[in-house]
């Protein structure tokens, strides 16, 4: 599914005003409705409807959909933040609409303070949030932050027009955001709803179609978010006469003393992701066998400069850096794989500490695929950067770093990111808590390394994996919430894989014109049954 940024957003708007007849109004019609609905969802009888207004289009949003409530009896008042000469002119216009609507009641329209309206804001059974929306830049102005302050010291559930104020749709960035129960966005999720710390601000999140002309707008999507339809299209074809052979040969490279799990667990995830052949790549000192019967080991010879070559012959991706420690024989062989290994390479984990002080030097020189899949403190590490900064602005580093090093990089979290060299963007919304546990990441390495080796193309095996991965997790969460192994969670991993292929065909048929509505599943479903999504 598409996800915009604001830019985006306001550039769509404008063309399906100008180049598709169709008006401001019309639109904020559409869009106050979507808003009433979703009031009557977080409360079906509401005693009163509270909105706190700003000047610009989102405020005028929630006037309308207050109109739409008073209309149907029920009792409203609107609280404006800015003096009527400030007001956007659908504001203005909206206010008038509804002062007809409540009747002309005086107590309908007021000026916010913050000791006047604490009571009405306390007894009201929902409060609108209609301050900022994707016209919001920078940080909040001071009456903005003691609304948001206002309302975030109540009890009383929170409906964000379009963007709980004080986010920023384009990073999901907001030091001081109101805590919404629920956002109803417009046509598409913007980015800073789904990614954190966005995502912890919005509540549910219901994604309200307006009418707007999508194709009006975009050339080509760049940033996206997985849904399991999306899957039919990315999960590896495997004809009936596939032999081993022809399911690609993962090699894992990795592993030091105390460490030699890993890249064990890397190799499980690939092979439950379907590789055909799997061999281990460990030092002369390293063990001789794994721990997984179904895993080949290979040492490295004791003077290893002129055997490489032959270690990497008949090899279709390489995953380097689980469980590595970082050293001067280890930059030799990383050197080798980067620049002589003509396929895929996907590093993790020591492969960062051991490029920490030359970050620019992990590009591969013959320009073959790279992915790097840092959980937020490898990366900082890797890029000398506290981890708060990499926290706060991983969409801003994602795009910079993979463009510099020509690298996909999917930065683990709680709401894992992937961007591609040319501007892609990803958000997975899959994944459980019960993946706190180590070796989970080690898992995802050997995932994506699995589904390259069977030939799914960078970005698309990337998306897929960081999906799977999260609804196996999810999966396993059914039955056990807490205290998984990272073993188990492969094994999960090739049976939500195989249940999506089997079932992917039975696509459910929706109302087009539904409101979706994102969450993250307390029981996360595989495709047929829904996924991190319903249509409501
Ligand atoms: N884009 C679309 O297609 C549609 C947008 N609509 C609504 O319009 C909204 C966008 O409306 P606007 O562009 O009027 O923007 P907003 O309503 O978000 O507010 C913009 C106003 O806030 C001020 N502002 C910006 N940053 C501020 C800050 N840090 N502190 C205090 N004030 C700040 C600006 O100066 C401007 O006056 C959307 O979020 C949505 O609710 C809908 O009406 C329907 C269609
Ligand atoms: N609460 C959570 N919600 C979603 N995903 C999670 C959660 N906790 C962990 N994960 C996932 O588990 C993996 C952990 O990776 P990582 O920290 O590299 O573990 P390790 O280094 O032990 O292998 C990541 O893919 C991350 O997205
Ligand atoms: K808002």
């Amino acid at each position: 599914m598409k996800v915009v940024i604001p830019s985006e957003m306001s550039r769509m708007e404008k063309r399906t005003i100008q180049e598709g007849f169709l008006s401001e109004d019309l639109l904020m019609e559409r869009a106050g409705l979507a808003v009433a609905r979703g009031v009557l969802a977080l409360s079906p009888f509401p005693s009163s409807v509270v909105a706190m207004v700003g000047k610009g289009n989102n405020g005028a949003d929630a006037v309308v959909a207050l109109r739409h409530l008073a209309l149907k009896s029920i009792k409203t008042a609107a609280i404006l933040l800015y003096p009527e000469g400030e007001h956007s002119k659908a504001l203005s216009l909206a206010l008038k609409r509804l002062s007809v609507a409540q009747g002309g009641r005086p107590d309908g329209i007021l000026h916010f303070s913050p000791q006047t309206s604490i009571h009405k804001l306390r007894h009201a059974s929902v409060i609108i949030d209609g301050i900022l929306g994707t016209g919001f830049k920078g940080e909040p102005a001071n009456e903005v932050l003691v609304a948001i302050e206002t309302m975030n010291a109540l009890h009383v559930p929170v409906l964000s027009v379009d963007i709980p104020t004080g986010l920023d749709g384009e990073t999901g960035r907001g030091e001081k955001a109101v805590q919404a129960n629920r956002t109803v966005t417009f046509a598409f999720p913007k980015w800073g709803l789904l990614v954190d710390p966005g995502c912890r601000y919005t509540g549910d999140l219901v994604v309200s179609d307006i009418g707007l002309y999508p194709s009006l707008s975009f050339p080509a999507p760049s940033r996206q978010l997985i849904l399991p339809e999306d899957m039919a299209t990315l999960l590896p074809k495997r004809p009936p006469s596939l032999h081993k052979g022809q399911a690609g040969h993962l090699l894992v490279w990795g592993g030091s003393d105390g460490k030699w799990g890993a890249p064990m667990l890397s190799g499980l995830g690939g092979q439950r992701a379907g590789a055909g052949l799997l061999t281990l790549l460990f030092p002369h000192t390293g063990p001789k066998t794994s721990f997984f019967p179904e895993q080949m080991i290979r040492s490295l010879p004791e003077s290893f400069s002129e055997g490489l070559s032959a270690i990497f012959d008949n090899i279709d991706v390489v995953a380097m850096g689980p469980g590595l420690s970082p050293g001067s024989e280890e930059l030799q062989i990383s050197r080798y794989v980067l620049d002589e290994f003509s396929g895929p390479v996907v590093a993790d984990a020591g492969i960062f500490d051991l490029y920490r002080n030359f970050p620019m030097s992990l590009v591969r020189s013959n320009g073959a695929p790279l992915i790097l899949t840092p959980h937020p403190g490898e990366f900082a590490r890797y890029l000398n950067l506290p981890v708060s900064t990499v926290l706060e602005h991983s969409t801003e580093l994602l795009l910079e770093w993979s463009e510099k090093l020509s690298a996909i990089i999917l930065l683990k979290g709680y709401r894992t990111i992937i961007a591609a060299p040319d501007g892609r963007m990803t958000v997975n919304m899959t994944g459980s808590p019960n993946m706190a546990t180590a070796g989970s990441g080690d898992v995802l390495t050997g995932v994506i390394s699995g589904l390259l080796a069977q030939g799914t193309s960078p970005y698309e095996a990337v998306i897929l994996s960081a999906y799977l991965h999260g609804l196996a997790g999810a999966e396993l969460a059914k039955s056990r919430s807490i205290g998984i192994l990272a073993r188990e969670l492969a094994d999960s991993v090739g049976l939500v894989l195989s249940a999506a292929a089997t079932e992917m065909d039975q696509s459910v048929p929706h109302d087009p014109w539904g409101d979706i509505l994102l969450t993250r599943p307390a029981r996360p479903i595989l495709p047929t049954t829904g996924g991190p999504y319903e249509k409501i």
